[in-house]
């Protein structure tokens, strides 16, 4: 009996997109940017020493064929990573026009993004007056702070005073279709700033904006605001049936560990695990103990994104990766005969680029469980396809069987 491990390694891009020169980081295109490739760099030449240390450590995906994908996407050289590939291995490029999470997802879930999302400006103002007036009324507040392109932790320092004494909401953008509203979660209020997103979330789904992202900070002026764990992502539903929908169709079940719910808005999804990357590697672990026949259990590791992407953190990406491959080892190991894995990344997050914002590139596809060789180039929905025929279910979309 077969079942499904879909495991999303959030931002973890291998380079040469073709169309990365249309895609930028403030006004710079991702032409050339590349993930893996120059965190691997940087391990070699000693630029990522803190907290680890020499090459980029990470036998078992390289194994699987992570080197090996990296090659093929963007002739990088990839030092650390140039073992020959025992799994099957290949490189997915994406067809949707957005380098972003739901984008990568919905397309890997065999549904290319049918529509242009909607971008806010950088100059001046991101968010008109009427969408300003939405939300603030939405809020109960005369205003909102922000209104600008930011980083997230960024703009809570340079904002959170001001939004503890007046009560406004910061509302900020990035080069994703995305309305990020941060607040404190005592002095606003968590559960208000949750009601909040999801009272605006209609609003903006209807311009076409992906999402509405919760970000609620403790802290103070003094002591200085982070960011806790109880980001909520308020996500447009895909308007087609995707790869969960299928798999439950045909009476199997679905199991999803991290942002996927959220990705997806629960759609085709029967149960949920989230938790930092950790914890979800635990249940990652024990969905590999416990999942049914028929099963496909969905899986984002959303930190080397969230954690070190955006932040431009090299070391903390590395020291991510490193990680996650040591898990990951023992995860693959506890696979039983009929399991089918496949490894793969939503977009690039190169954290050696200028700029904070996602990047344009291919993605690593690594298939534990379908013997060795190579599948060549192929598409972000095949990965779709493949999951679904090893499951038997009928597949809909663009998608085609690698396997
Ligand atoms: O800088 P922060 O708030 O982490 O925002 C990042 O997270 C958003 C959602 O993943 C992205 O669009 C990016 O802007
Ligand atoms: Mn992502
Ligand atoms: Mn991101």
């Amino acid at each position: 009996m077969a079942r499904s491990f879909l495991v999303v390694m959030d931002s973890v891009g291998i380079g040469g997109a073709p169309d990365a020169s249309s895609y930028f980081n403030k006004d710079l295109p991702d032409l050339g940017a590349n993930t893996l490739a120059h965190i691997a760099q940087a391990c070699a030449e000693g630029r990522a020493e803190e907290d680890r240390s020499g090459p980029l450590h990470m036998p078992t995906l390289d194994a699987l064929g992570l080197g090996a994908a990296l090659r093929l996407a963007s002739s990088q050289p990839v030092p650390g990573l140039d073992a020959a590939p025992q799994g099957l291995w290949g490189a997915a490029s994406e067809v949707s026009a957005g380098k972003d999470t739901p984008s990568g997802h919905w397309e890997l879930a065999g549904l290319p993004v049918p529509w242009d999302w909607t971008y806010f400006p950088d100059q001046g103002d991101a968010f008109d007056a009427a969408l300003v007036a939405h939300v603030a009324h939405a809020a109960g507040t005369d205003g909102i702070l922000g209104n600008c392109h930011a980083s997230g932790t960024t703009i809570i320092g340079e904002l959170g005073a001001e939004h503890m004494r007046s009560g406004l909401p910061i509302c900020y953008t990035s080069a994703d279709s995305v309305f990020q509203i941060a607040a404190h979660e005592e002095s606003f209020g968590l559960d208000r700033l949750l009601t909040l997103c999801r009272d605006v979330a209609p609003y903006l789904h209807a311009m076409k904006v992906g999402r509405v992202i919760a970000r609620p900070f403790v802290g103070s002026p003094e002591e200085g605001f982070t960011r806790t764990t109880n980001r909520r992502d308020y996500a447009i539903i895909p308007p087609a049936p995707i790869l969960t929908d299928w798999v439950q169709q045909s009476g199997g079940r679905v199991h999803g560990i991290g942002k996927i719910g959220d990705i997806f808005s629960m759609q085709g999804i029967d149960t949920l695990k989230k938790g930092t990357d950790a914890e979800l590697m635990g249940h990652l672990a024990e969905a590999v103990r416990s999942a049914e026949d028929g099963s496909l259990t969905f899986a984002n590791f959303v930190e080397f994104d969230s954690l070190y992407g955006h932040r431009r953190d090299i070391s903390g990406y590395a020291r991510a990766l490193e990680w996650f491959d040591g898990e990951i080892a023992r995860v693959i190991k506890r696979l039983r005969p009929g399991d089918l894995m496949v490894l793969t990344a939503d977009h690039g997050n190169d954290p050696s680029w200028p700029g904070t914002d996602h990047t344009r590139e291919q993605v690593p596809v690594l298939i534990a469980g379908a013997g060795a060789g190579s599948i060549g180039s192929v598409r972000f929905a095949d990965v779709a396809a493949s999951v679904a025929a090893h499951l038997g279910v009928a597949a809909q979309g663009p998608g085609r069987s690698f396997l």
